[in-house]
Parts: structure tokens; C-alpha cells; sequence
């Protein structure tokens, strides 16, 4: 549903995307994931048709991302989504759907429909007086109002509160369990990880993992040991009445051993711990070679 191939971005002489190659299938939920500045919002426009590639192709429903006949398969949600403030959710709503072309019966029942699975109250109210949660789902309405097949969002929970969050994150499985493909960016890989079927971690403009969660941890991530000692060792922590040490293999797990045993003690459970998404990101990221754009 969307093809991405080699789809780089320069600035003057920075790259802020430096040849990023994914697809996204029909009916699923993409992340693209990364710190401040990794190329996120950049790769979500050249694929919305916002920012145009400096080299690559980005296609959506089989449309290049140039294509004016695109728009009406996609949904946009950018990071930061200033609304008119005098005007009402519905006013709103049906004004995007003019430009649109929407019929206005389509319209109003579609507009309505969304408003209820979104749970917004106050359809009447200027949009200047209602609350961030409230603002973030009249944008998240909007992306709906052409009934697209495919929604891009960027940041879609930034800055709203922990109900209002899942919420939003519970809307975007609905979306796709009604058969939307959605891509998204975000900070918080928790969320990622929770909603996501695949994913890209973006560190200084490139890709630098991607694939679902366990592929990922398969290919990234080591599992780490929590050895259970009943003597306190160097670098053991107290956990009740017992000691642990986290090592990352079988060789440092007889280590342990041995030394519990030197100390008149012993190993008594050892549990696995399989890495998050946010320790292997962490550990991609701090790992990383030297930024391919020559700068931080
Ligand atoms: N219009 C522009 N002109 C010059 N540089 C830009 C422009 N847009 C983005 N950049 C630079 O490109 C890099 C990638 O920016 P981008 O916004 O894509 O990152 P991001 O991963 O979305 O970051 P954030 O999480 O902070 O939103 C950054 O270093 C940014 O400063």
C-alpha cells in the first residue's frame, strides 16, 4: 500500500533523510520510530507529497507521492496541527469535506459517525475554547474526512495526557482493524511496541532496524540474564532477601557462580529478561557509527 525506495532528502548540503527503503502492507500499523531530529516527520511528508525527495520514490495506493490523485487515498496528521480557532468541530469538519468534494450527506454522516467513535463532546464550540485532548481529536476527524485508505500521522499522541493517549492509540488499532493502513511517528517506543505490526527505528536520517518487534529484538536485541545470588557480590543489587547481578551471557552467568560460591554462597534462580524496544533503540542509538550526515 506504500512503497518507499531510496527516498532521500537534502537540505543545502545536510541530509536529513539519507536513503530510507520500506513498505507498508494493506491493513497495517507502521511506526517510525527515533530521537529528535532523526528524519521522521521528513520521511512522513516526502511520503504525503508535502516535501518533495531530493532523489527516491515514495507511492501511496499505487499513486507517486506527486501525484494530486494521491490525496484522495491518504489522511495526513501533521505534528502540530493549528485548527480555526472560530470555528466549531462540525464547521470545521464539513469544511475540509468540501474541499474534498464529499457530497454533503456523505458528509454529515460521516463527520458524525467519527465524532462518535472519537467520543467528542462540545461539536458545538469554538475551537479556540476546547481542551488539547479535544483539539487532537478534531485533526485526527479531519484526516478522516475523505474516507482514505491510508493515514499518515505524525506524532498523533504528542503532548496529550495518559487517558487521552491511549485513547487516540486505541482509535488508530480501530482504524486498522477496519482495514486502514496507518504509518505514525512517535518518541515513545512503549507505544510503538503496543500498537504496531512493523516498525523503522530512525537514527540521523537513516534506517538503521526495522521489521516487527521480535524480528528486531532477533536481530538487535540481547537477552540479558538476572542472576539470583544469597550473598551480596560487588555489583549486586538487593532485591528482598536476595542479590541480583544482569549479565548479557551463559559465560558471565558461571562467573557469578563461582564468585557467589568464593563467597560462601549460591546461584538460586535465574530468570531471562528479553530487551524493549527501548533498550535496543537505546543501545542502536548510542552505538551508532558516525553519523552519516558528518554532523550530530
Ligand atoms: N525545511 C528544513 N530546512 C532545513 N533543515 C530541515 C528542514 N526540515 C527539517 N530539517 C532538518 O532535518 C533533520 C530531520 O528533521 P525531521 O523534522 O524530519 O526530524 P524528526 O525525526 O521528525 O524530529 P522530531 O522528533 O524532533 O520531530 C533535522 O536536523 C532538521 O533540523
Amino acid at each position: 500500500m506504500i512503497e518507499v525506495e531510496s527516498l532521500r532528502k537534502t537540505y543545502g548540503d545536510f541530509p536529513a533523510v539519507v536513503g530510507s527503503t520500506f513498505s507498508v502492507d494493506r491493513g497495517e500499523i507502521f511506526g517510525v520510530v527515533g530521537p529528535n531530529g532523526a528524519g521522521k516527520t521528513t520521511t512522513l511528508k516526502m511520503i504525503a507529497g508535502l516535501v518533495d525527495p531530493t532523489s527516491g520514490t515514495a507511492t501511496v495506493a499505487g499513486f507517486d507521492a506527486s501525484d494530486p490523485e494521491m490525496r484522495h487515498s491518504l489522511g495526513f496528521l501533521p505534528e502540530e496541527s493549528p485548527l480555526y480557532e472560530d470555528m466549531t468541530a462540525r464547521s470545521y469538519l464539513d469544511f475540509f469535506a468540501d474541499l474534498y468534494d464529499v457530497p454533503d450527506a456523505v458528509a454529515t454522516e460521516r463527520i458524525e459517525d467519527t465524532l462518535d467513535r472519537l467520543e467528542l463532546d462540545h461539536r458545538d464550540r469554538r475551537l479556540g475554547d476546547v481542551s488539547k485532548g479535544m483539539k487532537r481529536k478534531v485533526a485526527i476527524a479531519r484526516s478522516l474526512v475523505n474516507d482514505p485508505d491510508v493515514l499518515i500521522y505524525d506524532e498523533p499522541a504528542s503532548g496529550l495526557d495518559p487517558l487521552t493517549t491511549n485513547y487516540v492509540l486505541d482509535f488508530v488499532r480501530e482504524l486498522r482493524d477496519a482495514g486502514k493502513t496507518v504509518i505514525f511517528s512517535a518518541h515513545n517506543l512503549y507505544h510503538v511496541e503496543s500498537v504496531c505490526d512493523r516498525v523503522a527505528i530512525m537514527n540521523r536520517g537513516e534506517i538503521v532496524a526495522r521489521g516487527t518487534v521480535p524480528e528486531i529484538r532477533d536481530e538487535h536485541g540481547t537477552t540479558d540474564y538476572r542472576v539470583f545470588t544469597s550473598v551480596p557480590l560487588d555489583d549486586s543489587k538487593q532485591e528482598g532477601d536476595r542479590y541480583v547481578v544482569t549479565v548479557e551471557d551463559m559465560d558471565a552467568v558461571e562467573e557469578v557462580r563461582t564468585r557467589a560460591a568464593d563467597n560462601g554462597g549460591e546461584v538460586v534462580d535465574i530468570r531471562t529478561r528479553e530487551p524493549s524496544l527501548e533498550d535496543i533503540f537505546l543501545d542502536l542509538a548510542t552505538n551508532a557509527d558516525a553519523d552519516p550526515r558528518g554532523g550530530s
